[in-house]
This record gives structure tokens, sequence and C-alpha cells, in this order.
């Protein structure tokens, strides 16, 4: 696949000059251009601007993710010399797709634009560019977290997956449904630094919507990150569970919450598990903590596992619900075909696409797990000339085909609420269970 390269665009919008660089990883005596572009995106999200060695590793952590930042600035001016006024990284990142399958994702971040300059198409003028060099480059689908749900839908990106927070009553005995096997040992954090990836990596294969993690959990695992406490660690304890026959299979980091609270509560930071039983041993270890009557978590996934753990399913709370991964198909071909399917089936996909990139009609045929996608002939004008007539099943945005290309949503609720138009009745209903996974469809890391 093509990769980025230093580019400058003069006037991208006027009075704005558009550069897209690589990070380098070097520290920021020696990239001053990567060290404004921090700060300028610190600041975008109204934090504080890291500086010496917390900014160093922001640098390095970005420099292993292969980020290409882009950068909108006041024309003129030289961003070794000055913040960029809009900011924009990207990296690449593999998107499971189910059943160990995976297509490679292009993932968004660090979007801001300064509140001087804001509505002024900055944001769009930098999407497009980036989106643009992402289809030419050939990545299928684009992805991002969103710091809010009404931005990115013009843009063609719909939400694949959900996470709620939750608070989990740990108080008294708190019995578990199903068997607990192997033990939990505590370690350093540090002592994450090899094998929370492995894990990771296990586990995320078994997870359609799961995408490669960003270097950032290196530190945030392992709680080494400068920007807090100058990298000597905020109280993160870690626990990892073996199990019988003494393999690691899955780990937690969390945090005690502090005895001010009026109920005793730890919080979640990492759960990572590679096998159901690792994560029923977790959370029996979790819900077992002398003195403690509350597990929290942020990033629980929408599927009721938790209550379904527990012999007690009212023991779980849901404080809170997110949209957590935002899709974006730039080929439709290369997402159809690039994911698993566990029915045979036919479908014509009308896609609309306010871009471009994935307009088009769609002919998706499903046989024996593996799709065909072909660009089907639409009726233009006289019937003569168009040798082939195609009626479309289903008409789409592709902000919703995006979201329910992993399976995750579901077309037939979409439909519902009159975001698809079927053209043949129960075309909506054929398209979720075609689409349909195996397992849950859940995103466990932000970007
Ligand atoms: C993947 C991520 O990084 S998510 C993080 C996004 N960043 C933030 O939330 C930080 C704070 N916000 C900002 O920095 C800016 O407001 C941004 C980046 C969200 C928007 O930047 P701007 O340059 O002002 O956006 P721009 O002028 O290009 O607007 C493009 C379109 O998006 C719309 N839009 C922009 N911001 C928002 C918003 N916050 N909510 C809803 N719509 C928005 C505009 O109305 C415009 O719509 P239209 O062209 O369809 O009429």
């Amino acid at each position: 696949m093509m990769r980025p390269t230093e580019e400058f665009t003069a006037g991208i919008l006027p009075g704005l000059d558009l550069y897209r660089f690589r990070s380098s990883g070097r520290p920021a005596v020696e990239d001053p251009r990567a060290a404004r572009m921090t700060a300028a995106v610190e600041r975008g999200f109204y934090e504080a601007v890291p500086t010496g060695a917390a900014l160093d590793q922001v640098l390095d952590l970005d420099a292993q993710d292969r980020r290409t930042y882009v950068g909108v600035y006041e024309a003129g001016v030289a961003p070794e010399d000055a913040e960029p006024v809009g900011t924009f990284a990207s990296f690449s990142k593999h998107l499971q797709t189910g059943a160990g399958r995976e297509v490679e994702g292009f993932l968004i971040s660090d979007v801001t634009v300064r509140s001087t300059h804001r509505r002024r198409g900055i944001l769009r003028a930098m999407m497009r560019a980036e989106l643009d060099r992402a289809a030419s480059a050939g990545f299928p689908v684009a992805a991002l977290s969103a710091s809010e749900a009404t931005i990115y839908r013009r843009f063609g990106f719909g939400v694949a997956t959900t996470r709620r927070t939750v608070e989990v009553d740990s108080g008294g005995e708190a019995a578990l449904a199903g068997p607990v096997s192997g033990s939990m040992r505590l370690i350093d954090p540090k002592d994450l630094r090899d094998l929370g990836p492995v894990l990771y990596d296990r586990a995320h294969r078994q997870s359609p919507g799961a995408v490669g993690r960003t270097a950032a959990y290196s530190v945030i695992e392992t709680d080494t990150w400068m920007s807090k406490n100058d990298g000597k660690g905020t109280g993160v304890i870690a626990a990892v569970h073996y199990d019988d026959g003494g393999t690691p299979r899955g780990y937690v980091t969390y945090t005690f919450t502090g005895w001010d609270q009026k109920i005793p509560a730890v919080k979640i930071g990492v759960l990572v598990a590679s096998t159901a039983a690792s994560y029923r041993a977790i959370w029996d270890y979790l819900l077992h903590l002398d003195l403690i009557r509350k597990v929290e978590w942020g990033f629980a996934s929408d599927d009721r596992l938790i209550e379904n753990l527990l012999v007690d399913p009212r023991r779980v709370k849901t404080t809170g619900h997110a949209d957590q991964l935002w899709l974006r198909i730039l080929d439709v071909p290369a997402c159809l075909t690039g994911r698993p399917y566990h029915r045979d089936g036919e479908l014509v996909l009308e896609v609309t696409d306010p871009l471009g990139y994935a307009a088009g009609v769609w002919r998706l045929t499903v046989e024996g797990g593996a799709a065909d996608v072909v660009r089907a002939a639409v009726r233009v004008g006289d019937a003569e000339t168009e040798p082939q007539t195609v009626t479309a099943d289903l008409t789409l945005e592709v902000a919703d085909l995006s979201s329910v290309y992993l399976g995750g949503v579901s077309a037939e609720v979409l439909r519902q609420a009159g975001r698809i138009t079927e053209h043949r009745a129960g075309s909506a209903a054929e398209l979720t269970a075609l689409l349909a996974q195996d397992r849950p469809v859940f995103c466990m890391t932000g970007f």
C-alpha cells in the first residue's frame, strides 16, 4: 500500500496553507514542527500542553503509530515556527471484520481547529484532503472515535460499535453464574509492557470491531505516562489471570477511587481477556476485593455479558452510553469481500455518498461464506442503451452502510428509523441476517 509522503498545499483555503508530514519520533528540540503540532492538538482539546520529557514521550508514541500529521497554517508561516490552526492525524491499524479476518483501516485522530478559526471550512478541507489520499492509497475504510455525535456523518461516517459505562455493586456476596477457574496474580504494571500487547492481540482477533491499539496503551497500562506524575505512577494496580495450566490469558488494570468516596470503589482502566474463562475469572476477582463495594468501568460492551456473568444481573447499573467506533467505507467491494459471512444471500444495494467514494449500485452475492461484489448497471435514460437494468433492493447512505457493515448495527433497525429505504419488502431484514456475526461486535480501544 502506498505510504504518505511530505507535502505542501498552498492556499487550501483563503489565507491558509496545508502541510503534511510524518511523525519522526525525534525529541522536541530536534523536531519543533511536531512539537508545535502536539501543542496545538492539546490546546484544541483544552488540555495542558506537555513539555520536556512528557512531550518527547508523546512524540515517540506518535512515531510508533507511524502517524501522519496534517496541519493547516496561516499562509506563509513555517510549521517549525508556528502552531497550526487546524490539526489532523492519521495512521494505519487493522480492523477486525470477524472470524479472524481483517482489513486495513485509515484511523483518524487529533482533529482540532483553533477556536479563533472555527466554522470556516478547515475541518472539511482537511477531511476531504485526507480521505482522498486514503482512497487513492487503497484503504478500504476510514475510522475514528468522535468527540461529538453530529460532526462526522456529513463526511460519510456511521456508528459501527457502542460502549457503555457501568457500575457493578460488589457489596456482599456477588456470585457468578458460571464456573471460575485458574488463578489471579498481582504484578507490577510495568510488567505488562511485553505481556499486554500479546494478550490484547489474542483478544482483539476474536472481536469483530476491534482495531489495533495505539502505542499510548503501552504507557497507560504500565502507568508510565510522563504527563501524569512525571511517569512515576498514579496508583494503577495490575492483575493477571492464569489458566489452570499456568498460561496467562488475560489481565486487568484498575485504580482505587479513594476513601473520600461514599462507596469504596475501584475503576477499571484496561481489561483484556483472551478467553471467556479469563473474563469470568477477572470479574470474579474484581467483585471479591475486600472493602470494595463497587466496580466502575467506562468501556463495557453493550451485549449484557456482565449482567449474565452474575447470578443477580441487577447489580449492574448502566450510567452512560456512547458511540465508539465510527466507520467510513471508501471501497465497497474491498470492505464487503474482506469480512466473513455465515449464510448465503444476494442483495442489490444503491449507496449514496456525499463525497463520491462509495457511490453506486452494488450487487452483493454471498456463497459459501465468501462475498462477490460487482457494480451493477443502473437504468440511466433509455433502457435500450442500458442492456442490464437493475432495481436496487435497498437505498442507503454510505454512513449507514458503514454502520451496518460489521454486523453490530441492524439494517432493519435503520430501516425502521427511516434511514434506509427498502424497495423490496424484507430486504433490510435480509441484509441484517447476511451481515450477522457469530460474536458480539465491539471495539475495545479508544484512539
Ligand atoms: C476524530 C477526532 O479527533 S474527534 C475530535 C474533534 N475535535 C473537537 O471536538 C475539538 C473541538 N472542536 C473543534 O476543534 C472544531 O470545532 C471541529 C474540528 C469539530 C470543527 O472544525 P471547523 O473547522 O469549525 O469545521 P468546518 O468549518 O470545516 O465545518 C464542516 C462542517 O461540520 C459542521 N460542524 C463543525 N463542527 C461541528 C460540531 N461541533 N457539531 C456539529 N457540526 C459541526 C459545520 O457546521 C460544517 O457543516 P456543513 O459544511 O455541512 O455545513
